[in-house]
């Protein structure tokens, strides 16, 4: 529904969004000119974020975005449950905005103008009165192996310790590296890196991109191919979520300045796929669409057991215009093809 009303909107929106800005340079040159000190005409906005060091990374990213147009900005730090509670698997907590509910009350309240979340922690459907209005370009999406002891690899046979809390990422290992042990490892990624300095494991499976985005590069021992580690919905790239309430001028210029449409139609693409499955964070399914040189977008998804023994995978190929038709089409193959009953059993176990 939101994509048909924004796309009403959309022109309307960028013409007077032009205007005001012409209209605000004008008047600062105005002043300028009559020296009656600076005429401030700029558009502030109010960015919430959660406070780990990942998502401050997160809102400080849009923040540079936005100032490179001329916007102002704050960043208002916002707790959620997913903060809170680290004694317990995501999966036990409940997937349903475990890290956005806070965010999203604070939106409707009109505390924060935009929430920034990683694409990959966002429910695949949101309420109808919010939506997702920006998604930055993408970090390479690759998940990597982070350890003390960068010789260690998946693949050389050898037997470790590996901490992670995801799922998707216990059934992969399951599936592809039957020697090797896996803990339950939650927490940020500052606290998971201490609990590897414990000795609690030997080494950490992460995305490259928070990785990469806290400067820990030189931790990463291998990089994962995203043929076998296909990596969860949305990974790698920064959203931004805002409510019906906001000013459609805000909305215009926020989207101008971050928006990254080549990653935009990927990531809808595989959240489409998420949605048709109902799928939260803590559900093993997976999808990474890609651009083909022939100006196609390739999306592969599928889902795997938790013990890793079953899977499913398929590949559909279509125009970005059809992007979330990909992504529903996907899922209805994968559903079909036996997808619906490893989502019950799934749904029975966590
Ligand atoms: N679920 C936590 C989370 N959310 C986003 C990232 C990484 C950065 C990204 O994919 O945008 C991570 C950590 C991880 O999975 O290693």
């Amino acid at each position: 529904m939101w994509e048909t009303v924004w796309q009403k909107l959309r022109t309307t929106v960028e013409i007077v969004a032009a205007e005001r800005l012409q209209r605000c340079s004008q008047s600062i040159v105005a002043h300028h000119a009559s020296a009656n000190g600076l005429y401030l005409c700029t558009m502030h906005i109010r960015i919430g974020t959660r406070s780990s060091r990942l998502a401050l990374w997160q809102a400080e990213y849009i923040q540079e975005l936005l100032q490179a147009g001329g916007l102002t900005s704050e960043l208002v730090l916002i707790e959620t449950k997913g903060d809170q509670i680290l004694d317990r698997s995501l999966s036990k907590i409940g997937s349903k905005g475990v890290f956005t509910q806070e965010l999203e009350d604070q939106l409707r309240a009109g505390q924060i103008d935009i929430a920034v979340h990683s694409a990959k922690d966002l429910q695949s459907s949101l309420p109808a009165d919010l939506s997702l209005i920006a998604f930055t370009e993408r970090e390479r999406v690759n998940d990597v192996l982070v350890s003390r002891d960068t010789t260690l690899s998946l693949t050389s046979g050898q037997a470790f310790v590996v901490g992670t809390s995801s799922t998707r990422r216990v059934a992969m290992l399951k599936h592809y590296c039957p020697h090797i042990k896996v803990v339950d490892m939650r927490g940020n990624l500052q606290t998971r890196l201490r609990k590897l300095d414990e000795g609690q494991c030997d080494a950490l499976l992460l995305a490259y991109a928070g990785v990469h985005r806290m400067h820990y590069d030189d931790l990463i021992a291998e990089h994962l191919p995203t043929d076998d580690f296909t990596p969860a919905v949305g990974q790698g790239s920064v959203a931004i979520e805002v409510a019906d309430t906001l000013p459609l001028d805000k909305l215009a210029a926020v989207r101008r300045l971050t928006n990254h449409e080549p990653t935009e139609v990927c990531v809808k693409a595989e959240r489409a796929y998420l949605r048709r499955l109902e799928g939260g964070c803590s559900i093993p399914v997976f999808a990474l669409a890609t651009h083909t040189t022939e100006g196609q977008v390739s999306l592969t998804g599928g889902i795997i057991s938790l013990d890793g023994n079953e899977w499913l995978r398929e590949t559909f190929v279509g125009p970005p215009a059809e992007a979330e038709k990909l992504g529903h089409d996907l899922a209805e193959a994968v559903l079909t093809r036996g997808g619906d009953a490893m989502l019950q059993g799934i749904r029975a176990a966590l």
